[in-house]
């Protein structure tokens, strides 16, 4: 663990296992009720000093992290493939995207302005200032072990704050060595702290104790909302970023070619393990088959393998109940007439073949829950209105996706579909300028763009009397 600058052991470990092969390959610290007490104090010392430098030295560091990083990214790669499991050329994309947030907000917490609002009165002015929240806690998930840490430790620092960071137990190497490159960086003592050990012990401490003052988290629905309930007892400041159920819509007169290469791209990235992934294919009546025979064939291309090999496009899932639970959704899709078109099928321990199934039924597992997986479940629409209201009955609301080549259609469905992403003929959205956030289950806030910069900012209002 990293705490206060130093490097932290205990005397109970917990290991790391790659999930394509079951080998331990490290392990990490248990962290103790008394070193959460040292990481909090650590924090909240820090961050009196943190918020008083000018945002341009606070953004210097950042540059010096970034470059680092950038410098070390296939080492960083490899790590986050050995331990999350998604191929190398992924994780090499992934350590570049997270490392896109330290660059971009570096810069722009140079622009985090406050406001002169004009006074009724002659006598008076009216003053608006933007302040750091102050010691924030980011508990992040195993799907990127990189870029869900970087996206919310470079809004948070660069706006002045400090934060202890508690990755996800299956993938903590990755946060381990953003940190080793952070202090190489120079970056005080207390700023940043990565923390491992038991999930509800870290939780209770964090969200109980007032000194700190924000919770960013990115995980499942289930847990945030336990987090968001532990958060309110000291009415925390609270960011969320949590589960996904993209429909993909593919109507009439879509570019099929390109909307196939999207499909592709969006279900199978990480195999299929992404809270943006297509999870709900719904395909024009009329073009069904043509779009389900050029699928077919791409997803028949798709090379299943350990991350490590350069040719393997579908690395395993994280670990065997994940790979349970995505079997259950394919088993009862086909209980209630789904058809595989191909894959369903368990390669080895971890590993599932990419599966296509068509004549898909809303009420199927495999379209209500969320699908962790390489499973692309298709279904057909006769009309617009029909599949906007099928792809909006969903708890979430994070990504959806639709391919047309109509411009009123494009604003008609932009509009009416209620998802806080939308990929119109693109299915790769993300990207650090922009804000990332879903609607109703699927989180509170966004990160990225100056909307992620506010998640970390208390906005004071001084009125003068002159
Ligand atoms: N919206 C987004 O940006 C986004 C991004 C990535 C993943 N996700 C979602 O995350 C989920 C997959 O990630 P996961 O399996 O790591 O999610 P998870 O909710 O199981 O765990 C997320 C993090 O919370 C921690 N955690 C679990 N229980 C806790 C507790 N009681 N107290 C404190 N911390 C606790 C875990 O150790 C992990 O670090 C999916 O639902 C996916 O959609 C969302
Ligand atoms: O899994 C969720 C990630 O936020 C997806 S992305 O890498 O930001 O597109």
């Amino acid at each position: 663990m990293y705490i206060n600058g130093e490097w932290v052991k205990t005397n109970e470990w917990m290991e790391v296992t790659n999930p394509a092969t079951g080998e331990t390959i490290g392990s990490v610290p248990i962290i103790t009720h008394k070193q959460m007490d040292l990481v909090i104090n650590s924090a909240e010392l820090a961050f009196h000093e943190w918020k008083r430098l000018s945002v341009y030295e606070r953004a210097a560091y950042l540059h010096k992290w970034y470059e680092l990083i950038d410098k070390n990214a296939e080492e960083i790669a490899r790590v986050l493939t050995m331990e999350q499991g998604k191929p190398l050329k992924e994780a090499l994309g992934e350590v570049h995207y997270a490392n896109s947030f330290l660059e971009w907000y570096k810069e722009e917490g140079k622009r985090m302005y406050g406001e002169t609002i004009p006074s009724q009165f002659r006598e008076k002015r009216i003053l608006i200032q933007k302040q750091p929240i102050g010691v924030v806690a980011a508990i992040t998930p195993w799907n990127f072990p990189a870029a869900m840490i970087t996206r919310k430790v470079a809004p948070a620092l660069v706006a002045g704050c400090t934060i202890i960071i508690k990755p996800a137990s299956q993938t903590p190497l990755t946060a381990l060595l953003l940190a080793k490159y952070g202090h190489e960086a120079g970056i005080p003592k207390g700023v940043l702290n990565v923390i491992t050990g038991k999930s509800s012990l870290i939780g209770d401490n964090l969200l109980q104790d007032p000194r700190v003052k924000k919770l960013t988290f990115t995980g499942s629905t289930e847990i945030g909302k336990q987090l968001m309930a532990q958060a309110a007892t000291t009415v925390k400041k609270v960011s969320l970023e949590l589960g996904g159920h993209a429909p993909f819509i593919v109507f009439e007169d879509a570019n099929i070619e390109k909307a196939v290469k999207g499909a592709i791209q969006s279900k199978f990235r990480n195999a299929g393990q992404t809270c943006i992934c297509a999870n709900r294919i719904f395909v024009h009546e009329s073009i069904h088959s043509t779009f389900i025979e050029r699928f077919v064939e791409e997803v028949k291309k798709l090379k299943i393998g350990n991350g490590l090999n350069s040719q393997s496009d579908i690395g395993p899932l994280i670990d065997l109940s994940a790979r349970n639970k995505v079997q259950s959704q394919i088993k009862d899709a086909i209980e209630n007439g789904g058809l595989i078109h191909c894959g369903g099928r368990v390669v080895a321990d971890n590993f599932l073949e990419p599966t296509v199934i068509s004549n898909v039924k809303d009420e199927m597992m495999v379209m209500t829950e969320e699908t962790f997986g390489p499973v692309a479940p298709i279904a057909t629409f006769r009309n617009e209105d029909e599949v906007v209201n099928r792809a909006n009955n969903s708890p979430y609301g994070l990504a959806a996706y639709f391919y047309t080549e109509s411009l009123s259609r494009m604003y008609r469905v932009t509009e009416s579909l209620e998802y806080g992403i939308i990929g119109v003929n693109d299915a790769a959205p993300s990207t650090a300028q922009a804000p990332f956030g879903g609607l109703k289950e699927s989180g509170i806030g966004r990160e990225g763009s100056h909307y992620g910069l506010d998640e970390y900012v208390e906005v004071k209002y001084v009125s003068i009397s002159i």
